[in-house]
């Protein structure tokens, strides 16, 4: 493992190393935007076969193997870096923009119009 320890992991740094591993590969005539977007959502799939039938799992996923802990990181990386390179790709600053939403999500769902019944309340 390559682990970075205890250092935080920005969304530059990670958009700066799959752009190198595609360079490195001549795979940028292969990251087109659509591409990317069906690989991503190839991942999300594989993300979701891991919770496949298991039912509800209490968080933290106390009773799973650490096999099992470790692959779901790998496939929960793969999502993460096909979002961030299909960001950079597109030109979205990736980072700047899901702070914004944060920002418009607080706007649109005001902290007082919580109701505690554990129901989002989407209109
Ligand atoms: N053209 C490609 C192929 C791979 N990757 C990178 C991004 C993902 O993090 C990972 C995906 O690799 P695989 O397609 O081999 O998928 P998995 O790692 O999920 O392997 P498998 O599908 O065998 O489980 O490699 C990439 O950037 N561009």
């Amino acid at each position: 493992m390559t682990g970075r320890g205890d250092q935080s992991v920005s969304l530059d740094l990670l958009k700066q190393k799959m752009a190198n591993f595609a360079k490195e590969r001549d795979w940028d005539q292969f990251h087109s935007p659509r591409n990317l977007l069906l690989a991503l959502v190839g991942e999300v799939g594989e993300l979701s076969e891991i919770f496949q039938w298991k039912g509800e799992v209490p968080k933290g996923l106390p009773d799973w193997k650490e096999e099992e802990k470790v692959h779901l990181g790998e496939e929960l990386s793969d999502v993460l870096l096909y979002l961030v390179r299909l960001s950079d790709i597109c030109g979205i600053d990736l980072g700047k923009a899901a702070l914004r939403k944060v920002e418009l999500n607080a706007i649109k769902y005001p902290a007082s119009s919580n109701t505690n019944d554990g129901i989002a309340h989407t209109s």
